[in-house]
Formats: C-alpha cells, sequence, structure tokens
C-alpha cells in the first residue's frame, strides 16, 4: 500500500506525520523503526498519526510513536505540527482544535502568525502518575545514577520527565547520563531526561535526551516539565522563554492548574512511501563472495 506522508518538525524535533483520517493504515512496530532510520529510511524523532476522534467532544485522536516504534502518550513540538497539518490539509477549517492523547485531552490554537498555542493540561506530580518510585510527593527526588546521586525532578505532562538542574547545558554530560537516567529502574516506564540551565528567573536552556530517540533538537513536554519543574522550585516565574538547540517556545503555568505552550511548526515536504516493501536497515546485510 502507498501511504502519503508529510515531513514536518518543531524546532527540529522531527516527525513523519500520516493522515489517519482519509487513509487505510496500518502500522507496525518495526516499520516505524526502520521508517525513522535516518541513513536507510526517511529519518525521524517521531510518526504522528491523526484519526478521527473516539469521543464527539473531540475533533481528533492524536497518536505518537517514538523513532524505537513504541506508543507513547504525548508530544509537545508534535502538537503543534499536528494543528498545523491538520489545518494545512483541511481536515478541519477551525483554528480551535481538540484533541484526544493516550496522555490526556489537549487544545491547539494556531495563532494568525503560524505560531502554535496549546494547552497541555495540568502537570501529574504525584510520584505514581508518572510513575516514578517514592513513597511521597517532593520538589527533588535523589537518583542514584552509575554511584552518583542526583538531585531530580519528576513531572508528567502525560508522559514521563525527570529535570536535573545543571550550570552549563553546553557542559552537560547529556550523552552518558541521559540514557542511564532514561532507562532508571525507578522509572518503570523509562523516562525523559532533561537537562536545565537557569539562565534568569523567566529564560533557562534545555537539553533533553528523549526515551526511545536520544537526545533530539528540542521536546516540548520537556520544555514544560522543566518550567514546572523550575516553578515548584522556586527558581522560575511564570512565564519562561525555553531555549532548546533548535530554538525557542515559551511556557506559561500559573502554578496551578495548566500549562501552556507557544512556538512554532513547519512542513518540510510530502511523500509516499510503500507500506509492503521491506526496508532493510542494512547494518546487518553482508555481502557474500
Ligand atoms: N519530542 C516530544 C516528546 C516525544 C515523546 C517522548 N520521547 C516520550 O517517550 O515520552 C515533545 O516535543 O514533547
Amino acid at each position: 500500500m502507498r501511504l502519503k506522508f508529510t515531513k514536518m518538525h518543531g524546532l527540529g524535533n522531527d516527525f513523519m506525520v500520516v493522515d489517519g483520517v482519509t487513509q487505510n493504515v496500518e502500522l507496525q512496530e518495526s516499520l516505524i523503526e526502520q521508517w525513522a532510520d535516518r541513513n536507510f529510511g526517511i529519518g525521524f524523532d517521531q510518526l504522528l498519526l491523526v484519526e478521527p476522534p473516539s469521543r464527539p467532544d473531540r475533533d481528533f485522536r492524536y497518536r505518537i510513536f517514538n523513532a524505537d516504534g513504541s506508543e507513547v502518550e504525548n508530544c509537545g513540538n508534535g502538537a503543534r505540527c499536528f494543528a498545523r497539518f491538520v489545518l494545512d490539509n483541511k481536515l478541519i477549517d477551525s483554528p480551535l482544535i481538540r484533541v484526544e492523547t493516550a496522555g490526556g485531552d489537549l487544545e491547539l490554537n494556531v495563532q494568525p502568525d503560524g505560531q502554535v498555542t496549546v494547552n497541555m493540561g495540568r502537570p501529574r506530580l504525584r510520584p505514581e502518575k508518572i510513575p516514578f518510585n517514592a513513597t511521597e510527593r517532593a520538589n527533588l527526588y535523589p537518583l542514584v545514577v552509575d554511584g552518583q546521586t542526583l538531585q531530580i525532578s519528576a513531572v508528567s505532562m502525560g508522559n514521563p520527565h525527570s529535570v536535573l538542574k545543571v550550570d552549563s547545558v553546553a557542559q552537560a554530560p547529556v550523552a552518558t547520563l541521559g540514557p542511564l537516567i532514561e532507562s532508571h529502574s525507578d522509572f518503570p516506564q523509562r523516562v525523559n531526561a532533561g537537562f536545565m540551565e537557569i539562565v534568569d528567573r523567566n529564560n533557562i536552556r534545555l537539553r533533553v535526551f528523549e526515551r526511545g530517540v536520544g537526545e533530539t533538537l528540542a521536546c516540548g513536554t520537556g520544555a514544560c516539565a522543566a518550567v514546572v519543574a523550575g516553578i515548584l522550585n522556586g527558581w522560575l516565574d511564570h512565564k519562561v522563554a525555553v531555549e532548546l538547540p533548535g530554538g525557542s517556545v515559551v511556557i506559561e503555568w500559573p502554578g496551578d492548574g495548566n500549562v501552556m505552550m507557544t512556538g512554532p511548526a513547519a512542513s518540510v515536504f510530502e511523500g509516499y512511501i510503500d507500506t509492503h516493501q521491506s526496508y532493510s536497515l542494512g547494518r546487518s546485510e553482508g555481502v557474500s563472495v
């Protein structure tokens, strides 16, 4: 079967976006992993699938798959791309879009200048909701990683996040600590590992080692989680510009209630892929002589 897709990105966090409203889509974990490959496939951090809603008060169902093929609950940069995708492809004619995700409901608003504001819902802070192994809720938790005790915050934005405050994101050991935190046994569903540098009370820098992907150029839910963690710890005010390697988003949180995220979304190209063709990742193939 020939599947039409659009390649999009939000601050360099890139996506294969598939319309499952007008197309019949059957996905397998192994196929997603092959398509995500940057050398042997299309190349992306997440695949986003647009589906009809299961409830009358929603316009769409929005499903997210990491590059390793695993289905996850939420994706903030993806939500902004999702909004532009359904509007640009005339799947909806209103810039106000209500979607259901596996991590909860979101409201998306495409602004006249093309920026997208997303109501990301309430952060979940109780350890069992993240999920995180701790007996009671705290703003900082000790996490033993590779023999050292880190002080991390744990926040769910539908999906799980750990946030570690560092002096400099440029110097932060994202490549070494990231995978150890991602698969730490205290996070039973693994975790997205954020490294946050506080610039001042309204500006932070952030790098995120994403669950199921590795370090990405930006993570929208990671930006929300970092700002929530920074506000709860008394380090930040309620409106914060988050500078990620791929660009900036603005996060607002009054200290309770819903988190709002505003940032860009861009289309790169459209393409078709044959879902029945077997794509080889090539790594295990040798040439016999
Ligand atoms: N890039 C995303 C988050 C995607 C999902 C994440 N890797 C997970 O496993 O929870 C974002 O912009 O939020």
